[in-house]
């Protein structure tokens, strides 16, 4: 696992640094094996991110015709909801590249979550060709992270934060009231590499925990990306950085009180 955190001066920058390392893994993993797998993070974040790579030079960077997109986790709205993270992306990024509907896998929302849940990780499982107990690995997850170090819909004191089998839960969030559709540590250790798109002083507080405090993912979702089998990416805005004590370009490791190497 290799984990590196790269601070942009400007929620802009970070932004187009983002989408430089999104169109290089893709690209990437095309070239290595004929298309990539991608799950989109939902939120307000991602927003400028996925404008950005719907316009020049990234919008003919990469033969997005080769991805399949998922979801790395969904709220319980219907798919036009302004909520809906699968609207998100086909307002921003799909209405401009129109990937083809057969590879566009959204969560059935409509759906009971318990069902929606079993029938995502049968789409994940048919699209990989990977049968359990084989864990699919997807080529990029990107995630925001929440100021309570959430991460896709993986949040504190949650059960999905225990699950070690399934790969799609249906979790439910006391903070929200609401049962969201995630991603679960499993699948995301798994991942060959994870960008994290962090931005805005609101978050300091939380990256300085995620990247800096003791290994502790119950109270830290964030902390599971210490564990992820491939590459983390950590792109940080200059606010969101801001209190950050090391600032070094690694990461801290999976020990506890782990000095950032
Ligand atoms: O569905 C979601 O909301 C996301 O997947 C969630 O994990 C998000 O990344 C964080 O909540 C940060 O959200 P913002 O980007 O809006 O701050």
């Amino acid at each position: 696992m290799t984990c590196r955190v790269q601070v942009s001066d400007t929620t802009e920058e970070a932004v187009r640094q983002a989408a430089e390392a999104i169109v290089r893994i893709l690209r990437d993993a095309i070239e290595e094996r004929g298309w990539a797998s991608l799950a989109l993070a939902g939120g307000r974040t991602p927003r400028p991110l996925y404008l950005q790579l719907a316009q020049s030079p990234y919008r003919t960077a990469v033969q997005w015709g080769w991805i399949e997109w998922f979801w790395s986790d969904e709220r319980p709205v219907p798919p036009d909801h302004p909520d809906s993270n699968y609207r998100l992306a086909v307002e921003t990024l799909f209405s401009r590249i129109t990937p083809p509907a057969s590879r566009i896998h959204r969560l059935l929302t409509e759906l009971d979550p318990r069902e929606a849940a079993r029938l995502y990780e049968a789409t994940i499982r048919r699209v990989f060709g990977v049968d359990p107990p084989g864990i699919p690995r997807f080529d990029l997850i990107l995630l925001g992270m929440g100021a309570d170090g959430h991460i896709a819909s993986l949040f504190p004191g949650t059960a999905a934060l225990e699950e070690q089998q399934r790969l799609v839960v249906a979790n439910e969030v006391p903070q929200l009231q609401a049962t969201r559709l995630t991603f679960t540590p499993p699948l995301l250790r798994a991942a060959r590499a994870i960008l994290v798109l962090v931005t805005g002083e609101e978050k300091a507080p939380a990256v300085r925990d995620a990247l800096e405090g003791p290994m502790d993912p119950k109270r830290h979702p964030a902390h599971l990306l210490r564990q992820v089998d491939g590459q983390v990416l950590w792109i940080l805005d200059r606010a969101a950085a801001s209190q950050l004590i090391s600032h070094r370009e690694s990461c801290g490791s999976s020990q506890p009180n782990a000095d950032l190497a």
